[in-house]
């Protein structure tokens, strides 16, 4: 998607709005299409009042500037953005077959091959986020989308869990994914990106988060004692990762070099595999 290289910019009427692709606390996510490539992309349009009332303008500009500099293909682009009195517009690459989230909603959980594709695409995303100095995207399937090619793409900007509200929230609702330090306060680092890719792996194969509960408390203990319950079904080597992913102590995860080399993922997801886009088959046991 090129502006003519006199770098004019962006502006509504450059694009026609097709249908709401998702809401958020700030705004929503638009289905639209450039008028003049017919490129089609998803918009995201943030009002400027609600950005100014959580006091996160510039957490959305630092996100912003970070999304627009990260070119991975498994990251979802960000081509540009413009704004205009009252909104925000992010000009983002378009997944077409949306979240992670429901497509492991619609099959409960998925098989090993499928599953360790997803991982592999979302280490590699995040050596690269690494590489760049950017760390703690917020990991969740909710947040992960899922490309032409079924393969993965991160498409966090980060602000809805930058900002207050969704601290709180992540405080109260939605512990799942954070690390032992991140629960305990302490100052998080890369590694954090590490256990919540551990966390991601055990979500995918069993349908549910490692350290779900009953409340956040629970959580939290499961959390912090890393109490986990693999099924049956789970193999030894899935296990394997997974128990060198979710270590209390950050210095002692795998580091994410090591995921890509590790049989579970070599076995499951060879380079360049990807799920097929139907993914009708159940979980093979
Ligand atoms: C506000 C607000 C909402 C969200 C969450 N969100 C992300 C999208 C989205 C993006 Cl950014 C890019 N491509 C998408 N493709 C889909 C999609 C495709 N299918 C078949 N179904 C959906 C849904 N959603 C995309 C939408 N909402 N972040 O901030």
């Amino acid at each position: 998607l090129k502006k003519e290289d006199k770098k004019k910019s962006w502006m509504l009427t450059d694009f026609e709005l097709g249908r709401p692709l998702g809401k958020g606390k700030f705004g929503n996510v638009y289905l639209a299409r450039e008028k003049e490539s017919h490129y089609v992309v998803a918009l995201k349009v943030l009002f400027k009042s609600q950005i100014q009332d959580a006091e996160i303008e510039h957490q959305v500009r630092r996100e912003v500037e970070i999304q627009c500099r990260l070119r991975h293909p498994n990251i979802l682009r960000m081509y540009g953005y413009f704004h205009d009195e009252k909104r925000i517009y992010l000009i983002l690459e378009y997944a077409k077959h949306g979240a992670l989230y429901h497509l492991l909603k619609q099959c409960k959980r998925f098989d090993e091959k499928t599953a360790a594709s997803y991982v592999r695409d979302l280490a590699k995303a995040l050596l690269y986020c690494h590489s760049k100095k950017v760390i703690h995207r917020d990991i969740k399937p909710e947040n992960l989308l899922i490309g032409h090619k079924m393969e993965l793409k991160m498409a966090d900007f980060g602000w809805s869990v930058h900002s207050p509200s969704s601290r709180r929230m992540t405080l109260c609702g939605t512990l799942d994914y954070l690390s032992p330090e991140m629960v305990e306060g302490k100052p998080h680092n890369y590694a954090v990106d590490i256990w919540s890719l551990g966390v991601l792996c055990y979500e995918l194969l069993v349908g549910m988060p490692p350290f779900d509960a009953i409340d956040s408390h629970q959580t939290y203990k499961k959390i912090r004692y890393v109490i986990i319950k693999y099924p049956a079904f789970i193999s030894e080597k899935a296990k394997d990762l997974m128990g060198k992913l979710l270590v209390v102590n950050p210095e002692q995860r795998m580091p994410l070099a090591n995921v890509l080399q590790h049989p579970w993922i070599v076995e499951n997801a060879p380079e360049g595999s990807h799920p097929p886009a139907n993914n009708s088959h159940p979980p093979a046991n």
